[in-house]
C-alpha cells in the first residue's frame, strides 16, 4: 500500500528546474532510500515529499489527501524531517531539544507530563545520548549532534520519518547504529522512512526499495535486488563496479568500483 503518491511533480529554485514531471509512489511501512550522484535533486526531492519546499507543479498525496491541504500541526504530527545539516544556533540542552519533538502534540496550554517525559527519555536511550542529556546542544561533536536531532525525531513519533544523509557525521560504528535503529523504528513503530544516502552498500543492506536519480529525474526504482547492478551503477554513477551477491543476506554487495573512462 502505497502512503505517497507525486504525480507530475516540479520543482525549480527560481528560475532554475531541478525536478521536472516526476511521478513515483512511496509504499508504506517501507525504508525507501534515495540515491545519486551530487546534484541530482535527492535532496530537493525529499524536502518537497515532506512539504519543507514548495512545489512548482503537479501533487503529492499523503495517505490519498494532497499534501497542499494538510495543517502543519497536523503534518507535524504524521511526519519529521532530519536536515542533512544543523547549523542553526541551538543554545539548548539536548533534553530540551528532544523535548521540541513532542510540541505538536500539545496545544498551546499543555505541558509535557509523565508520558511525555518516557518518550523523551526513551528516544534519548534509544540513540545513545542519554547521558548527553544536560550538555547543550552547540558544545556537541558533529556526530554526537547528529543523534540529539535524530531523538528528537524520535520523541515526536511520526508515522513518515524523512532523513537526509542521516550517518554524515558518524563513525563507522555509529553510522550502523543509525542504520540498524531505523529498521527497528521500521519493524516496531511501522514507521516509513525515506532518507538520502551515499553510501550504496547501506542503501541495499537497510533499505525495502530503492529510488536512483541522476538530472532530476528517477532513472531506476526497485528493491536492491531489482536495480543495483553494474548497468545502473555505471549509467547513474559513471562507475565499473564489481558486484557479489552476499552469501548471508542473499543482497548484491558492491565489492570495488572505479570510475568509467568518460568518453
Ligand atoms: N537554495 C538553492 N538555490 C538554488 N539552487 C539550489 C538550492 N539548493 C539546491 N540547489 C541546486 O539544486 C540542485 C539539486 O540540489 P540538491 O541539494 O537537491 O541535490 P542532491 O542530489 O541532494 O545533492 P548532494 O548529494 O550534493 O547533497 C543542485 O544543482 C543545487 O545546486
Amino acid at each position: 500500500m502505497n502512503i505517497i503518491k507525486v504525480d507530475h511533480l516540479s520543482v525549480r529554485y527560481g528560475e532554475h528546474p531541478i525536478i521536472s514531471s516526476l511521478t513515483t509512489d512511496i509504499k508504506k511501512g517501507h525504508i525507501t532510500t534515495i540515491l545519486g550522484p551530487n546534484g541530482c535533486g535527492k535532496s530537493t526531492l525529499l524536502k518537497t515529499l515532506a512539504r519543507q519546499m514548495k512545489m512548482d507543479q503537479g501533487s503529492v498525496m499523503l495517505d490519498g489527501r494532497e499534501m497542499k491541504s494538510w495543517k502543519p500541526k497536523e503534518l507535524a504530527r504524521e511526519l519529521a524531517f532530519l536536515m542533512q545539516q544543523h547549523d542553526q544556533a541551538t543554545d539548548v540542552s539536548v533534553r530540551n531539544l528532544v523535548a521540541y519533538g513532542r510540541f505538536p502534540h500539545k496545544n498551546m496550554l499543555q505541558r509535557l507530563d509523565d508520558e511525555d517525559q518516557k518518550i523523551i527519555i526513551n528516544s534519548m536511550k534509544q540513540t545513545g545520548v542519554l547521558p548527553l542529556a544536560d550538555r547543550g546542544v552547540a558544545s556537541l561533536s558533529g556526530g554526537e549532534r547528529q543523534r540529539a536531532w535524530m531523538a528528537m525525531a524520535l520523541a515526536q513519533q511520526p508515522r513518515l520519518l524523512f532523513l537526509d544523509e542521516p550517518t554524515t557525521y558518524l563513525d563507522i560504528s555509529h553510522q550502523l547504529e543509525v542504520m540498524e535503529l531505523v529498521v527497528k523504528l521500521k519493524e516496531s513503530m511501522d514507521m516509513t522512512i525515506i532518507m538520502v544516502l551515499h553510501d550504496l552498500n547501506h542503501a541495499v543492506m537497510y533499505s525495502d526499495d530503492l529510488i536512483m536519480m541522476k538530472g532530476g529525474e528517477i532513472r531506476y526504482k526497485g528493491t536492491p535486488e531489482e536495480i543495483v547492478n553494474q548497468k545502473s551503477l555505471a549509467e547513474v554513477f559513471g562507475v565499473q563496479a564489481r558486484i557479489e551477491i552476499d552469501t548471508e543476506t542473499r543482497k548484491p554487495y558492491i565489492r570495488s568500483m572505479r570510475l568509467l573512462a568518460s568518453t
